[in-house]
Order: C-alpha cells, then structure tokens, then sequence
C-alpha cells in the first residue's frame, strides 16, 4: 500500500504550474469519437489515472489513441463498436460521457451503469431525459444502459431539473449531429462546458451559447477531427491556493484563470488571504490568522463542491465558526471524520458542517475518501503537528498529478512511499541511531 507522508510546519513559497483540466479533457476526448474524418490531436493532457480509463475506453470502442507528451491523438474513423464495458466505468463514472457520441454516430450505445459513488448515488436520469427527447429508447437491464435511435437522433427541447455538467455535455455531443435545433435550458455553465462546446465547434459543429443557461445546438451531417489544447485545472489551481493559505505561504499557481476560480477567489479574500492577479497567474500570500466564513456549494458560477474539502480544511485554521453547506451532492462529507482524526472540532448537521478554529491539528494516518478529500487531508497535514500518513491514493492520482513532488519543490517536508520502503525507512533510521 502507497502512502504519502507529511510532516506539517513549513511555509511554502515558489511557483507550481497548473495541469490540464481533468473535467474538460474527460467530456473532450469522449467528444473525439465523434468525427468520423481525420485525426483529433488534444493537447494540454494531464497524465491522470482517469485520462489513462478514457483511453481505454475510446480503445475498446475501435478507435485509435495515442498518448505521449501530454498529447493526445484520437483516430475515430473506423466504425465503432458501441459498448463501454464495466471494467473501466466502474474505475471512472465519466465514462458515461461515451453514450452521447455513440447515440450521435452510430444510432446505438450500450454503457455500463455506474452505480453509487462515495460522495453520492449520482443518478444520470438527466442525460436519458435528454436522449428520450431527442428520440432515443432507453432501456436499463443486467447493469447496462442501452440507447437507441437506428433513425437518428432529431432536434428537441429539453428543459434539466438540475444543470448537471455531465447531462449538458452528454446531450451536447448527442445534439451536433442530430437532425434540426436543439435548446438545452437550465445548462450548467461550467468552463469545462465552454471548453467542450469550443472543441465541437472546432470540429464543424454549430454550439451557441455555452457558459450561459440556455445552449442552442443545430444539427450538422459530419464532424472532423482538429486540434485543440485542454483549458487549465481550476480546481488544481485552487487546491495550490488553498495550500499557500494554510501554510502562511507565498505562491505563483502559474496558469491559475481569475475568471474561472471568482467565487474560490472571493472566499479567501473573505477570510483575509492576500491574492494578486500576475500576468502568469495567480499569486497567493497567506496572512498568519484568517477570519471565519460561511460557504455553500452551488453550480458555477456558485462555488465549486470540487473545492469543498480544501476549503474546509483551510477553514480549520481560521479563527471562529465557520459553516459549509453542500448542496450539489448529498454525502460528500466523508473526509470529516477523517479531520476529526486529526483533532479538528468539526460536526455535520445535516447537509452542513459547522467548525471552530482555530484547531489545534495533530498528525494521524487517514485515509482518502474521495480525490478531492485525499488532497485535502494533505493540506491539512502541512499545519498538522507531527506526522500525517494519508492512504488510498488511488483517489490522488484520478484528478491530481505529481501532488507531493509539487508541495515538496514548493518546500513542504513531504514523500510517497510504498509501506515496505516505509518499514525500511524507520528500521534504517533505529539501526543509525544505534550506530
Ligand atoms: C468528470 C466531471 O466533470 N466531474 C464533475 C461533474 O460531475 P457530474 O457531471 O457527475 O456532476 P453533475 O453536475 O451531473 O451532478 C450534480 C448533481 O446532480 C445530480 N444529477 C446529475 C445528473 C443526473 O442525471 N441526475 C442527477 O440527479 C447528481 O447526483 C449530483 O447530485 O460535475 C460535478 C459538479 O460540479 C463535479 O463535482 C465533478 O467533478
Ligand atoms: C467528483 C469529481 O470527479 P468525478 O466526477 O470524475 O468523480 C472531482 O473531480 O472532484
């Protein structure tokens, strides 16, 4: 079993780079499949677990991908096959994003149901709701989705309960080749949603209106493959934020989009951390007491749920009490008892968890609930006294790429180790000191 091991108590000071966003790389390689000519050549590509799920899945599909140097090469042209297996959905529930491409290009999908997930049940009724309309049958049996449109799929009106990412995107791929005018109203507005739109649109599609509520897509006969760099991970981005703040620290996260992380920004501001627009990006100075704040997650441009265990984990350092409220998804609070591990004075009630700071952390080995939760008892083991072993980085490694080796160049006391070097490491250690 790999562990990352923290020792807390350093101030980091330096520059880190922000990767290539995992939320629009996922929907933009599942979007490749859907040019029938050429190549698409996707740059910016972190090398995350969760692009290595997607390959395969685009593999297992027929086409062709290649991924070296941050790029990826997608080679969709042959006919596909139409099936995403339970092997690689199981790994990463984004790979339902397969279902809008395949409905659009071969009339036909059948995609693995994902199941629950560790921060929720995380339905995908919404996206079904949109191929229905578009004239698609759904049928749920033995743990699979089928969709069918042998005609094609039409033009439709389709109003979400929820702007949910993942259904704007599904339908928006299903929607450039259908036949007509489709109107998606209550869309999410995520930049990985313009991102994506961006790209089919590259690719000949006709998208308008991406990043607002209402997104208009008319039907076009072909789509081609083209070239196209992956906007960068705000959430990435404010991790490091975070990571400057609660360490007292004073960082450049280089590539960081003002625009993208306004509500991260506005928060942090809030609690009296300094940031400061550079022309590479943002730069982070975190004072030496932070004031308490109340957040609640929302859809963007609200604040992101994908920051919320980073923020609560800086709001432990803050003086007084602080509440969050999640409301995109319904048990992403596992990290809490895990926090609790680490001596901090935190409780839920209900769909919100109230905290005083500052507490005073101790190290402890934890483990990580989810990828958002793995970087965020990390961050806490910066400021936690003593040692902190963080576990199951299988989570780490879906959304974060090199995380310890980018904290320790920015001067945190921090390593991965396998447990066996870890054993070693400490019999090393009493057989020197008995030297
Ligand atoms: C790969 C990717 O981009 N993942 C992001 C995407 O996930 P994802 O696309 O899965 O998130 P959604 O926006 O769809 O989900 C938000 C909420 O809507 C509910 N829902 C969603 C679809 C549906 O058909 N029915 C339904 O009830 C979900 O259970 C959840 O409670 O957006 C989330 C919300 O910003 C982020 O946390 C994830 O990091
Ligand atoms: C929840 C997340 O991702 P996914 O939707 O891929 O599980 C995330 O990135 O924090």
């Amino acid at each position: 079993m790999e562990k990352i091991i923290v020792r807390g108590g350093k101030r980091l000071s330096g520059t880190v780079k922000v990767e290539g966003a995992k939320n629009a790389v996922l929907p933009v390689l599942a979007a490749t499949l859907l040019a029938s000519d050429g190549k698409s050549v996707i740059r910016d590509v972190p090398t995350l677990s969760d692009v290595y799920t997607i390959n395969q899945v685009l593999r297992s599909l027929n086409a062709e991908v290649e991924f070296k140097n941050n790029t990826v090469v997608v080679d969709a042209s042959r006919e596909l096959e139409i099936e995403a297996p339970f092997e690689y959905v199981r790994k990463m529930r984004a790979s339902v994003l397969v279902m809008g491409s395949l409905l659009a290009r071969n009339g036909r999908s059948r995609v693995a149901l994902p199941g629950g997930c560790a921060i929720g049940s995380r339905p995908i009724d919404q996206h079904l709701k949109g191929f229905e309309a578009m004239g698609a049958t759904v049928k749920v049996g033995n743990g699979f989705i089928e969709a069918e449109a042998l005609d094609g799929l039409h033009g439709a009106k389709i109003y979400l309960d929820f702007p949910s990412v993942g259904a704007t995107e599904n339908i928006m791929m299903a929607a450039v080749l259908a036949k007509g005018i489709t109107t998606l109203e209550n869309a999410a507005k995520e930049p990985e949603i313009v991102d994506l739109a961006n790209f089919l649109n590259k690719m000949g599609a006709k998208v308008r209106g991406a990043g607002t509520g209402t997104i208009r897509i008319e039907g076009v006969n072909l789509l081609f493959g083209v070239e196209h760099s992956i906007i960068p991970d705000r959430v990435e981005a404010g991790t490091f934020m975070v990571a400057a703040a609660i360490t007292g620290g004073n960082v450049l996260v280089k590539g960081a989009v003002p625009e993208h992380l306004s509500s991260v920004i506005a928060k942090m501001e809030e609690m009296g951390v300094i940031i400061e627009e550079e022309e590479e990006g943002l730069r982070v100075i975190g004072p030496d007491k932070m004031k308490a704040v109340d957040i609640k997650t929302m859809p963007h441009p609200g604040f992101p749920t994908d920051m919320q265990s980073q923020m609560m984990a800086l709001l432990l350092r803050a003086q007084g009490t602080s509440m969050i409220t999640e409301t995109v998804f319904e048990n992403r609070f596992m990290h809490v008892e895990e926090f609790r591990r680490m001596n901090a004075d935190i409780k839920i009630d209900g769909r919100s968890v109230i905290m005083n700071g500052p507490s005073g952390l101790q190290g402890a080995e934890v483990a990580a609930t989810d990828l958002r939760a793995a970087a965020a008892l990390i961050l806490t083991g910066l400021v936690a006294d003593g040692v902190t072993r963080v576990t199951e980085l299988k989570h780490l490694d879906r959304g974060y790429v090199g995380f310890h080796e980018k904290l320790a160049a920015l001067g945190a006391d921090i390593e991965r180790v396998k447990e066996a070097d870890e054993i070693f490491a400490s019999e090393k250690f009493v057989s020197d000191m008995n030297a």
